[in-house]
């Protein structure tokens, strides 16, 4: 993406290190922090320095190449591994990547390792990349379709969380088709949830969408069925961390709230997921593992004061508890279609590309 002027991905190489854009300090400060040990990138993902499924797949990936620098015996890579998946359990991008980079690191020669994990490593972000572009051309055609019917209406789309350039490598999933619909003329806007706790919509959807000259409003998490009842959302388009064979979708917490706020109002929920993100060994997303996050991130919130400090500040009772369960699962019945790269798929036929892949 542009960002002043300058297009970046995510994540990239620079000589024996990794840089990534430090997600925790936008919208208000836009910094890249270089990372040089495969703990410093295992802290990085946990803290979502980094996050979204498809980057920190590649997140992990690049952390397994640092990992190995030093030392790239089979132990080493396998303690390697086995730190980086324990870092967040839901998105099956990490364990994919990971476990993608172990095969082909432990096939080659010990002596050759540590070069060749910088190529493998490249070669997940750049299919990343090609990925989110497909997404954004499949998914362009429903906003087209939809604009083609009501030619002079602006055409609505409700997204959740964030599952745009900053949760991939680059381009976006659920925001890829709203990217390649502006950019095509097509006219546009965007409802943005801010996502409790972390506000990735707030924080990251609207900062991204910004850059980008996108026209969007941010609203509550508890706004969307009231805009759903009054006709103002036409198509709703989320991301996914892990969606099972049988199409049911692991997504940021209250995803399923709006699956179902959509279904009663017949309103198409797509979701836009690069192949990775579907785990084939899965078919009842009630089995998926949800992250339990640390209760402050309820009990606290992060903003900027008028003086443009970047302040903490608690919302809640201090004898109050918080849970903070960080996904949920919206389940396959409550799905219009799948928007992958190879194609937009309703639940019922995904099983059939697993074949082809
Ligand atoms: C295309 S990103 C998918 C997914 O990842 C995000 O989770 P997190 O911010 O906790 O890493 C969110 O659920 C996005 O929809």
């Amino acid at each position: 993406m542009k960002i002043r002027n300058h297009h970046y991905r995510t994540i990239w190489r620079d000589a024996q290190s990794v840089c990534i854009i430090d997600q925790t300090k936008l919208p208000f400060a836009f910094e890249v922090e270089r990372l040089h040990t495969h703990t410093q990138m295992c802290e990085a993902i946990r803290s979502m320095q980094v996050r979204g499924a498809p980057l920190i797949g590649a997140a992990a990936a690049y952390g397994m190449v640092l990992g190995c620098q030093h030392n790239a015996d089979d132990q080493t890579l396998q303690s390697v591994a086995s730190q980086l998946i324990a870092t967040r359990p839901t998105a099956v991008n990490l364990a994919w990547a990971v476990q993608r980079m172990l095969q082909q690191l432990l096939s080659i020669a010990v002596a050759e390792r540590a070069q060749a994990a910088w190529v493998f490593a490249q070669a997940i972000a750049d299919e990343d990349v090609a990925q989110n572009q497909a997404i954004g051309q499949h998914g362009q055609e429903l906003i087209a379709a939809v604009a083609t019917a009501n030619p002079e209406q602006v055409i609505n789309i409700l997204t959740h969380c964030n599952a745009g350039w900053l949760a991939t490598v680059d381009g976006g999933t659920a925001l890829a088709p709203i990217y390649a619909a502006h950019d095509a003329g097509l006219r546009v806007h965007v409802w943005v949830d801010e996502t409790r706790p972390r506000n990735q919509g707030a924080s990251l959807t609207a900062w991204e969408l910004a850059q980008h000259a996108v026209p969007h409003t941010v609203i509550t998490d508890n706004a969307g069925g009231h805009l759903m009842q009054h006709g103002q959302v036409d198509m709703v388009i989320v991301g996914a961390d892990r969606v099972t064979k049988s199409g049911d979708v692991c997504n940021k917490i209250g995803t399923y709230l709006k699956a179902l706020a959509a279904y009663d109002h017949q309103i198409p929920f797509y979701v836009a997921v690069p192949t990775p993100t579907i785990d084939w060994q899965l078919t009842d997303g009630t089995d998926i593992e949800i992250e339990m996050r640390d209760a402050d991130e309820v009990a606290y919130m992060q903003g900027q004061d008028e003086d443009g400090q970047v302040r903490r500040v608690r919302v809640i009772p201090n004898e109050s508890q918080a849970l903070n369960p960080a996904f949920d699962v919206t389940p396959a019945r409550l799905v219009t279609g799948i928007i992958t790269e190879r194609g937009v798929f309703p639940p019922e036929q995904l099983k059939s590309l697993e074949t082809s892949l």
